[in-house]
């Protein structure tokens, strides 16, 4: 006997999305962050995320504003820079993945520290004004925060900072909101990942749903 189930993807999202509404508690998010936080939990397909999501005043409506005037994305990790849906970008913006640049291993042999940390200091050319998505690498985020404590450095116009894991991931983050370099959110504690960071990004490049 076959088995049954829905084929049709337009009605799996809209089937995941109307679950999330009616499980989640998302009272106390403005219009520009719920659907944020509800594609997070979809990403994750886990209702209870949205206690942990922290946002900066007025990050979700910025990373908007920003996304819409053509702001570059910068991402720590390619599993980030290949999950973002391009034809959802506002305003065809760059994609920049500098991880796999062929200077990284021997900067980051210099620097003593990861590749993927080391990776953003490719980024200097363009971060004033982007939109930071790091959804992997916690050495990446405390790396970032370090670079944008000299007020000579660019700053991104949002950092979505979610950041996985067992090692770091916590304390990146709390760094992260305890001084907020410009308007930011994050998923406190040892979640986070690229999924989750890939689906802020995709629902803050698109009209609300
Ligand atoms: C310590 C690292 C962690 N990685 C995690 C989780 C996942 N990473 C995957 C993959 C495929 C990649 N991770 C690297 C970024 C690699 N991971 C690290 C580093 C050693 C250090 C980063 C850090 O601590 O901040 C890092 C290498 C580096 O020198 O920077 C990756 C580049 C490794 C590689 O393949 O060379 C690679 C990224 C590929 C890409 O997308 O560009 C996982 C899929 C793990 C797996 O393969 O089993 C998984 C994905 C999680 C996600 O959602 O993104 C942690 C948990 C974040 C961990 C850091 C914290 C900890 O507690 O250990």
């Amino acid at each position: 006997m076959p088995h049954d189930y829905e084929k049709d993807g337009a009605a799996i999202y809209h089937q995941s999305f109307a679950t999330i509404r009616a499980e989640a508690d998302l009272a106390r998010f403005d219009a520009d962050e719920e659907p944020v936080v509800v594609r997070m939990i979809h990403a994750a397909g886990l209702v209870g995320l949205e206690r942990d999501v922290a946002f900066t005043p007025g990050m979700a409506t910025a990373a908007r504003a920003a996304l819409a005037a053509g702001a570059p994305i910068l991402c720590d990790a390619r599993m980030v820079s290949e999950g973002i849906t391009r034809p959802r970008l506002p305003a065809d913006n760059a994609v920049i993945c500098t991880l796999n640049d062929p200077r990284v291993p021997d900067m980051a042999r210099d620097m003593g520290n990861t590749r993927s940390a080391t990776a953003l200091e490719l980024w200097r050319p363009f971060l004033e004004g982007a939109v930071v998505a790091i959804g992997n690498a916690p050495t990446a985020l405390f790396h970032l925060l370090n670079m944008l404590e000299d007020p000579a450095c660019p700053r991104p116009a949002a950092i979505i900072g979610c950041p996985v894991g067992f090692v770091g991931a916590a304390e990146s983050k709390d760094a992260l909101m305890a001084a907020p370099p410009c308007p930011a959110v994050i998923v406190r504690g040892r979640l986070g990942g690229s999924a989750i960071t890939v689906a802020a990004i995709n629902a803050l490049a698109s009209r609300r749903e």
